[in-house]
């Protein structure tokens, strides 16, 4: 995998595109021009421009990342209606379909709908994608190399399962990045000293991450392992497990993210 990446235009060099960007790098990227009117710059090996129309005439990308917020696409995809000849568009944009990226690009546009999550900035992201109708074997397998820098991917043939999973491993993260949070807060309700409850909470919010990566065990099996029959844990889980408690609201949370993700199409 030292082959260096194509050439590669990438739309938006925030916090998710700027990760995509980091793994690419860490590839061997090619010639690459980011395009973003606020990122902050220099960015290395890579172009940065303030607006498409700085881009050079003769510039063909073979691949189109499309990184901006999904309320910005009106406004900013015609700019590279231009590219739909020979490249291919990657949108990650939340919600956006392959149908409403071809009305802004062109109805020939190759377009695939890819869902990462912000792990990708240390190579453990999770990414699932679509292939929308055109996009050939070759734009494929692009589209997987630039997804699998950052972690892994998989690809599905049915568009709308890229709701539920935008709520899933979409915004995964923030629902875990919340339990350290808590657990930290509690620690400290329970007399624990503030920068150790930190550190406890990040290190078991982590180290627990680690253990599911690297286990074969399912993560009930998991749970289980730490739960002594009448020890504490048991106690701790008899409220979370309560039906009203976790397993509703973490399905109420999840129903609502892939609802606001279909909202977002249009
Ligand atoms: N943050 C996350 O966890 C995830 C985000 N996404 C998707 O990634 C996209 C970007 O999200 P973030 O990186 O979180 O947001 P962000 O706000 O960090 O990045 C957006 C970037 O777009 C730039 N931008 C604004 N207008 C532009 C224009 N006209 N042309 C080019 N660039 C422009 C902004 O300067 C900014 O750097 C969104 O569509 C979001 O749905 C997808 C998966 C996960
Ligand atoms: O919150 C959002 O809309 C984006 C999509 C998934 C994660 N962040």
């Amino acid at each position: 995998m030292t082959e260096t990446l194509p050439p590669l235009l990438l739309i938006g060099c925030g916090k998710m595109g700027g990760a995509m960007l980091t793994g690419w790098r860490e590839r061997g990227l090619g010639e690459t021009i980011v395009v973003d009117p606020f990122a902050n710059g220099p960015i290395p090996r890579a172009t940065l421009l303030r607006d498409p129309a700085e881009i050079p005439r003769d510039f063909a990308p073979a691949a189109v990342i499309l990184a901006t917020k999904p309320q910005e696409a009106p406004a900013t995809l015609p700019a590279y209606a231009r590219f739909a000849g020979g490249a291919v568009f990657v949108s990650i944009m939340a919600g956006k379909t392959v149908g409403f990226m071809q009305g802004l690009l062109g109805a020939g546009a190759a377009v695939v709908r890819a869902m990462p999550n912000t792990p990708a900035a240390v190579r453990q992201g999770f990414t699932v994608a679509f292939a929308g109708p055109g996009v050939t074997a070759a734009q494929r397998s692009l589209a997987d190399t630039l997804l699998a820098a950052t972690g892994e991917v998989d690809w599905v043939e049915q568009e709308g399962l890229l709701d539920p999973v935008t709520a899933v491993s979409g915004g995964g993260p923030a629902y875990v990045f919340l339990l350290a949070e808590l657990l930290e807060a509690a620690a400290v309700e329970q007399g624990i000293p503030p920068d150790l409850a930190r550190r406890m909470s990040r290190a078991t919010v982590a180290g627990s991450g680690a253990l599911l990566a690297a286990s074969a065990e399912d993560a009930a099996q998991l749970r289980k392992n730490v739960t002594s029959p009448k020890g504490t844990t048991e106690r701790a889980l008899a409220v979370l497990m309560a039906e009203s408690a976790w397993p509703q609201a973490i399905s109420q949370a999840i129903a609502a993210a892939t609802a606001r993700s279909r909202e977002l199409a249009g």
